[in-house]
Order: structure tokens, then sequence, then C-alpha cells
């Protein structure tokens, strides 16, 4: 794998954002089981209008979780038990997801924030062809629609992530894991959110594939300006593809920064060891510096190429 880390398109303080498309204030969150579990503690951070924002850190240290109430989709017995996230619009208006509700909320999911989950191929519905699954989205969302233009919609939206457009009168089980993904991908694009939040979309796939599906992502975010959150354990693909990172530890975010200054300066102690715990990134002659970035990058970021090594 080849890893570069993205630059950031703008320099601002780590924990912000110039212009923020969500901001998440001091959330925290519980599952009230025996005992409490605090899986995500005093989290505040913003993305970024088109910015792609890494959340790394390993199993069970509350990025689903952080994710899921970000999107109110969290279910006893979790509870918020502080904290807020606000979307920012376009328009220049601020909405405080904890104050919508039932079709307000439905409504504002496919709209504005769109989710792919771990393992989301595996929820397309196996007895309904891939047009009639990304049609209903448009019954359900943009009802004045017709339906010449809805077909025409659903062969774009498939096209725009790589699969043909006759393969919307396929099944699920007709298509591979790789398509199945990128269906998925095409529905949670279908409204044009401005915020998409990706948990492990490619962990289930392979290498070839996986590699293929985000560099379709990071090419449509260029296109289309949406902003991403990104979430997986895997660092080395983060660097790659992130603007900023956000490393959680224990339910908090214990640093963020952007993705060359973590990398060659990584500040907390934890940083470090999952920098070190990637040979690829840290082993002798390791393949970031083989593969990636060039001297020059090395010698702009303030580092000893000696020492990144
Ligand atoms: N329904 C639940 N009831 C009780 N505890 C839960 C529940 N769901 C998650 N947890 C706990 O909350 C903490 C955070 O879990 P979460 O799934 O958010 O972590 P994660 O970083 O996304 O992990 P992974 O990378 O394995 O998906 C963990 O300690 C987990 O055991």
């Amino acid at each position: 794998m080849t890893t570069t880390p993205a630059s950031a398109p703008a320099r601002t303080p780590a924990g912000t954002s110039p212009h923020p498309v969500l901001t998440i204030e001091d959330l925290s969150i519980d599952y009230l089981v025996d005992p409490v579990v605090h899986a995500v503690r005093n989290v505040t951070l913003s993305l970024g209008r088109g910015e792609v924002l890494g959340l790394a850190g390993e199993s069970g240290c509350g990025k689903s979780t952080l994710a899921y109430g970000v999107n109110r989709l969290l279910k006893p017995p979790a509870v918020i038990t502080s904290g807020r996230a606000v979307f920012h619009s376009r328009e220049g208006y601020e909405i405080d997801l904890g104050a919508l509700h039932g079709e307000d909320l439905r409504a504002f999911r496919w709209d504005r924030i769109a989710m792919v989950f771990q393992g989301a191929m595996n929820s397309l519905n196996p007895v309904i062809s891939v047009q009639a699954q990304l049609e209903d989205i448009f019954t359900t969302h943009r009802p004045d629609m017709g339906r010449a233009e809805r077909v025409e919609r659903c062969g774009e939206l498939l096209e725009r992530v790589g699969v043909d457009r006759s393969r919307l009168s396929s099944f699920a089980h007709e298509l591979s894991g790789g398509m199945r993904q990128r269906v998925m991908i095409a529905m949670a694009m279908a409204l044009d959110p401005q915020v998409m939040i990706m948990d492990e979309p490619t962990t289930a796939l392979d290498v070839v594939v996986q590699r293929e599906i985000l560099r379709e992502i990071t090419r449509l975010r260029s296109e289309l300006g949406f902003a991403v959150i990104f979430i997986t354990h895997d660092l080395p693909l983060l660097l790659e593809i992130s603007d900023r990172i956000a490393i959680m530890r224990e339910g908090e975010v214990v640093e963020l920064a952007d993705a060359m200054t973590l990398y060659t300066r990584p500040q907390h102690e934890y940083t470090k060891k999952l920098l070190g715990s990637f040979p690829s990134l840290t082993g002798a002659r390791g393949g970031f510096i083989r593969s990636g970035v060039d001297e020059h990058v090395l010698v702009e970021a303030g580092v000893d190429e000696e020492e990144a090594r």
C-alpha cells in the first residue's frame, strides 16, 4: 500500500476549521449497563466543509458510538450525557441535531449527513433490485421528481461510483462485495449530502478493491465537495486520505492534527504507540518513506529523514 499523507487544505489550530460544516461540542455518551461504560468523553471537534477527517483508535475506543451519536442513531442503553452536535448549512443557518425529531430527523439524515456503515454491503435488500432501492430514496425524499428523472438519476449515481448502469436491474447476490459497497455509497450520495460518515466502509473488502473504492471516494469528495468523517483503525490508510486525523483512546480524542503533523510530530504517547504498531510506517526504510513522501516534503515539515525512518 502506498501511503502519502494528505495535505490539510487550511492551516488552522488543529481542533478547529475555518468553515465548519459540523461541530461537535463536549459530547459525552454512556452505555447505561452495569458498570456504566463511558464510551465517548467530552469530545470537541469540528469538520471543515469538504474536509476528510480521519478518526482512528483501537477497537472499543468509542469511534462508532461517536459517529452514531452525531447522527442520532444511538439506541438504549446509550445516552448522551453532555454536549451537542451542530450542523452548519451552506445557507448559513445552524441545526442542533439534538433538537430534530421524527420526520425532520429522517429527512436530515439522508439530505445533509449520510452514513456508510461497517458491513453496509450486507444491508442491501436481497429481494429488491438495485434500481428499486435507489428509486425508493427519491420517491421518499423527492416526491416531486418524475419517474424518468428518477431513473436517470439512479443510473448517474451508479456510474458515479464506478458501477455500470446496466447493473440497475441486478439483485444484491448478483454483485461482488466491492460492487455492493459501491452501491451503498451511491445510496448515501443520492441526495447530495454535505457530510458523509464512513465507519470502516471498506474493511470487509480485499485490499485491491478497498484501494479502488477509497480512490473513488476521494475523487468524489473533490468533485462534489462533501466532507467526510472516515472511521478506521487503519492509521496508514488515514494518513493517506485524511486532511486531519483525530486519535481516540478510551472515549477521548487525545490528539488532533493534520495528517503530516500527526505522522512527523506526534505529540501524545498513544499516537506514537499507534504509529509504531504499523511496521510499514516505522520499520527500517519503511514503505511510507519509500512510496510516498519525498525528502523535500520532510524537509519542509522540518523533519530529519533519518529520524523519520
Ligand atoms: N450496546 C452496548 N452496550 C454496552 N456497551 C457498549 C455497547 N455498544 C458499545 N459498547 C461499548 O462502548 C465502547 C465503545 O464501543 P464502540 O463500538 O463505539 O468502539 P469502536 O472504537 O467503534 O470499536 P470497533 O473499532 O471495534 O468498532 C466499548 O467499550 C464497547 O464495549
